[in-house]
């Protein structure tokens, strides 16, 4: 595989550095950058966080993560230890002005001023204005640094605003990256070859061919103890907002004029200005909203969400959520765009599934069924087209069978799939916003959801139960089957 060349000596400062995000996804995706000779020897990762930890502690909770996520096979030993000569840690907490603040200052003083820095705020969103603040006090903010601001950003509009105008008075716009790490995965990236490289699929591209298409991200996880985060957030906010959004921007949009950040951020700002609205009042029409009861998973009992929480929890928050949306736009029409996101569901699944439409007439004894295109984002990374072929069965009649078209990427191309947060991480350093989210998409994205949710708050959308280890409620079954549709797991 070409190497792609190093990028810039640079500074990674991670706010949030003992959370779940950096030891699970940030380190690995860094070393693994390290071990593929992306990341030059002189660069430092510098986490941060509240914990009073040393710095050979946290190398030592940095090498647990790398022993926990990267897989065995590329786990070099020294590799590891070079990487871990990278890693430095600060205990800081950088949403209050009078932290400890000259520990960061003086070892960020060993280097050249103009070296690259990122501030990577890992934390939750509600400390990012007060974390840049403090940076802009404390001096840092060099014209080399950049701030990566994590998703959700804030709870609804109003927050999301306000977050946005406190990083924006210490960093400009296109200093500020607004990570969707579903945008860095390359099989969402493929919508982009497959659908603006391949004319076959571009001109069926429209509600001329499409009869309706569903956007699933199933996790079997339940909240895995990050309850204080999830429970303020629900399912909504923490996947539907952002990650299925972006990948319904990237499903619908219209061909970008070229590759370049804004060509391709217009046209998903398009789509996001498209979306029917889903007033207060339409939510019982156009919502499910689900909370994983106790199940089961094989002969293992998996607890329920409130159990998961703790101990006589209560709580009103949506492990699931189904949606059918539109785009109503010349291209659309009123074709339903259904999403579906949810924890403990029964499969870990992420998947994009375009049903194309009947065929308006039959020569044949049997009429065929309609083409199915399937893209599956994660596990088992591949595209597969569901076609009609003849019988080969000596049947001396002509009848049909149905085959699959199936590319799975990592067998056709012999190569690992990378970690969305790979590229992302280094996009960062060399500068280039195309695969983040620009503020006027957070706006839009938040318009459309802020009504769903207030809908929920007033109740008019029953918080129905299903069992872990399920697909979610028998509710978001009913909101296809009305329109004579069905989930992928319940098609043919
Ligand atoms: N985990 C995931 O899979 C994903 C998470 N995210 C986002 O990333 C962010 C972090 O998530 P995650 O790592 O799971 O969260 P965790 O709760 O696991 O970690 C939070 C981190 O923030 C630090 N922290 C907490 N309070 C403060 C404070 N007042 N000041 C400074 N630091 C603080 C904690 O360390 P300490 O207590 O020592 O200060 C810890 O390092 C969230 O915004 C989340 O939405 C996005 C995508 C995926
Ligand atoms: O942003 C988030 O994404 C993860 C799921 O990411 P994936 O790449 O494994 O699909 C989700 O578990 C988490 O709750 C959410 O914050």
């Amino acid at each position: 595989m070409a190497q792609l060349p190093p990028v810039d000596i640079f500074d990674y400062i991670v706010f949030g550095a003992t959370g779940d995000l950096t030891m699970r996804k940030l380190l690995p995706a860094l070393y693994y950058r390290y071990r593929d000779g992306q990341i030059p020897d002189e660069a430092r990762i510098i986490g941060t966080a509240r914990s009073p930890l040393s710095r050979a502690d946290f190398q030592g909770r940095a090498e647990k993560a790398l022993h926990n996520f990267v897989k065995p096979a590329d786990l070099d030993p020294d590799t590891a230890r070079r990487f871990l000569d990278l890693v430095h840690y600060v205990s800081l907490n950088g949403a209050e002005a009078d932290s400890t603040w000259p520990a960061l200052k003086s070892l960020l003083a060993e280097a050249p001023a103009d070296r690259i820095r990122v501030y990577y705020l890992a934390t939750a969103p509600g400390l990012y204005g007060q974390i840049c603040e403090n940076l802009s006090n404390q001096g840092l903010v060099t014209e080399q640094s950049r701030v990566v601001l994590e998703k959700p950003i804030g709870t609804d509009l109003q927050s999301a605003n306000a977050i946005n105008d406190g990083v924006g008075r210490h960093f400009p716009e296109n200093h500020i990256f607004r990570i969707d790490h579903y945008l860095g995965k390359e099989t969402v990236q493929n919508l982009i070859a497959l659908r603006f490289a391949n004319p076959v699929f571009e001109r069926l591209w429209s509600s001329d061919a499409i009869e309706y298409v569903q956007i699933t991200a199933a996790e079997t996880v339940g909240v895995e103890g990050r309850g204080p985060y999830y429970d303020k957030s629900g399912a909504l906010r923490d996947m539907i907002q952002n990650h299925l959004l972006q990948v319904l921007c990237l499903v619908a949009m219209d061909p970008p004029g070229s590759l370049e950040a804004d060509s391709l951020r217009n046209e998903k700002l398009k789509v996001l200005h498209a979306l029917r609205p889903i007033t207060p009042d339409d939510v019982a029409t156009y919502t499910v909203r689900g909370q994983y009861t106790c199940g089961k998973e094989g002969d293992k009992t998996l607890a329920g969400y409130l159990e998961d929480l703790g101990e006589d929890a209560t709580s009103s928050t949506e492990t699931f959520v189904a949606i059918r949306a539109e785009v109503h736009s010349w291209r659309w029409g009123a074709v339903p765009f259904y999403l579906r996101s949810g924890k403990r569901m029964a499969e870990k699944c992420s998947e994009i599934v375009i049903q194309f439409k009947a065929a308006p007439w039959s020569i044949f004894a049997t009429k065929p069924p309609a083409n199915r295109l399937v893209i599956r984002i994660q596990p088992d990374e591949g595209v597969t087209l569901s076609v009609s072929t003849k019988d080969p069965t000596p049947t001396d009649s002509l009848a049909l069978r149905q085959a699959d078209i199936d590319i799975a990427f990592e067998k056709a191309f012999g190569t690992r799939y990378p970690d969305s947060y790979e590229r992302l991480l280094l996009d960062v350093v060399r500068g280039d916003p195309v695969l983040f989210i620009r503020r006027d998409e957070v706006e839009a994205a938040w318009r459309w959801a802020d009504p769903i949710l207030q809908g929920w708050a007033e109740d008019k959308v029953k918080l129905e139960p299903y069992p872990a280890g399920s697909w979610g409620p028998e509710a978001a079954r009913a909101l296809l089957a009305r329109s004579g549709h069905q989930w992928h797991e319940d098609m043919a």
